[in-house]
């Protein structure tokens, strides 16, 4: 029986391990990780994650041929493939601080692997990582190799959250680079033979090392891209009267262009786009190409824009100041059907409030209050590290409640902010959120998920991003 063992039982190792479990009945698939709390989770009918279709895969699998363990030195030694699936965040410390990847948890990682390994291995990249980290591995590996061979693969993961069982059984493409060497083929066959099992093979490219690493740099890099582009084009929308929904889709209908991601927001999150753009602009630096770091760094610039503007806007049609008004949020993870708040826009558009002393009442359906007062004291990047080595008790945020319910959370409010698009938000009893408010009574739309006129007959005064604006709203300067 092939032995695979994944290194990370995250957002990536646990649902990418438990569908290549699912699909191949006879490979038995271990996920181990440094963090207890978070394999105890995984053990439990509380998984660490939410994810709509994980728990039903996990509980097919776990037990079977899916386990999750902390002894990652003993599944690492009886595996025939490692994929490596750890943290890759932004270092925050010396040599390109701020912009570099930070492989310290993958260095460790590659270290243990050269420790414990008795037998040839397959090493599999699947974090993300900057071009040319295969080298770095393979060097490590094959210096304190005692005589083992080891073949460095990279197969970066495509999945987006939310959606990630549906895009782990259906992918667009599975991408797996390995060396042009007759080993180096025969592994990526290896690889390529586990995910045949359910992926039609004309989705499986094979491509060097180097493409495949920057493959994904690249294509997280254009998808933010796309979303920054529609998020400027909303600002000149707001200033011109053009409606930048019915700008995208005019747009979008050119099917050189196509519809999909180009739904204007209060800005960009999520733990990737942000991260490896910058992990990008960095390696161009590092080549001598300051003029397309330079244009990669515009992507973050506009997304900072986008959610500075959101946050000018309501601050300025409030008569200039927030201080001490209750503002209800509506939504605090990064997007839907997630529960992850890593880089979600909220934390910078409450930052922004709590900056000009609103008093925040906050509600998301599957963001804990804990996670939202860490959110709102760390630091920038910190949360992009294993979870028990973030700050522990971090200094609860005054002027933030977080509640249960949006009908709590918008009680006596003066504004709603709806900064996450849950299908919830859009069913809701707006008359009676309304008839609970102060008056004038705002609602700040970052993701366009209500009907703006309907809530202005209700007596409500709207600002949906990047739409027609409110007679209130024309006169207000909403420079970042
Ligand atoms: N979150 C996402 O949607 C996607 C993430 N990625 C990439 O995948 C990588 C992992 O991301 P996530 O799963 O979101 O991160 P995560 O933080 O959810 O999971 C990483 C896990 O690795 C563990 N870990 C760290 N060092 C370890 C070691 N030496 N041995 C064993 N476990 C160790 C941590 O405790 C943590 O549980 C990153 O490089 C990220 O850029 C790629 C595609 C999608
Ligand atoms: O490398 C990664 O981590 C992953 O990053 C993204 O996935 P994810 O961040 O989970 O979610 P997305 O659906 O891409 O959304 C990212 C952010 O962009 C926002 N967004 C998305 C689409 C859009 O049209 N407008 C928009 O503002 C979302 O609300 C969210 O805040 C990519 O879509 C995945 O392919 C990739 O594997």
């Amino acid at each position: 029986m092939v032995k695979i063992c994944c290194l990370g039982a995250g957002y990536v190792g646990g649902p990418t391990m438990a569908v290549i479990a699912l699909k191949c009945p006879s490979i038995e698939v271990a996920v181990v990780d440094i963090s207890v709390a978070r394999i105890a989770a995984w053990n439990s009918d509380q998984l660490p994650i939410y994810e709509p279709g994980l728990e039903e895969v996990v509980k097919k699998c776990r037990g079977k041929n899916l386990f999750f363990s902390t002894d990652v030195e003993k599944h690492v030694f009886e595996a025939d493939i490692v994929f490596v699936s750890v943290n890759t965040p932004t270092k925050t410390r010396g040599l390109g601080a701020g912009k570099a990847a930070d492989l310290t948890y993958w260095e460790s990682a590659a270290r243990m692997i050269a420790d414990v390994s008795k037998s040839d291995k397959i090493v599999v990249e699947k974090s993300t990582v900057p071009v040319k980290t295969a080298e770095a591995i393979e060097k490590i590996l094959t210096h304190n190799s005692k005589g083992i061979k080891y073949q460095i693969l990279s197969n970066p993961e495509f999945l987006a959250e939310g959606t990630a069982i549906q895009d782990l059984f259906n992918p667009d493409r599975v991408l797996i680079g390995g060396r042009e060497t007759p080993e180096g083929y025969k592994a990526v066959q290896t690889l390529k033979s586990v995910y045949a099992q359910w992926v039609p093979e004309d989705r499986i490219l094979t491509t060097n090392l180097w493409s495949a690493e920057l493959s994904k740099l690249a294509a997280n890099a254009f998808l933010a891209q796309r979303i920054s582009s529609v998020n400027a084009m909303s600002a000149l929308c707001e200033a011109t009267g053009a409606d930048v929904t019915e700008v995208a889709y005019a747009v979008g209908k050119d099917t050189r262009i196509g519809q999909k991601f180009l739904n204007a927001s209060v800005g960009f999150g999520g733990s990737c786009f942000q991260k490896d753009i910058l992990n990008l602009v960095y390696i161009c630096e590092c080549n001598g190409l300051p003029e397309v770091a330079e244009y990669w760094k515009q992507v973050i610039k506009i997304n900072d824009y986008q959610k500075s503007r959101f946050v000018n806007r309501l601050v300025s049609s409030m008569f200039n100041t927030v201080a001490n008004k209750k503002v209800a949020i509506l939504g605090f993870a990064f997007k839907k059907d997630t529960g992850d708040t890593r880089e979600t826009p909220a934390i910078d558009v409450c930052q922004g409030l709590l900056g000009d002393k609103a008093q925040l009442s906050i509600y998301d359906p599957q963001v804990t209050e804990d996670q939202i007062q860490r959110d709102l004291s760390m630091n920038k990047f910190d949360w992009d590290h294993p979870l028990h080595l973030q700050p522990m008790s971090p200094t609860t945020v005054k002027k933030v409640s977080v509640v249960w319910d949006a009908y709590d959370a918008t009680k006596d409010a003066h504004a709603v902010c709806i900064l996450t698009e849950w299908d919830e938000f859009k069913k809701l009893d707006f008359q009676r959120i309304y008839d609970n408010m102060q008056k004038p009574a705002f609602v700040f739309d970052g993701r366009n998920v209500v009907d703006a006129n309907k809530l202005r007959e209700i007596g409500f005064i709207v600002y949906s991003i990047g739409k027609p604006l409110d007679a209130w709203l024309k006169d207000m300067p909403a420079v970042a």
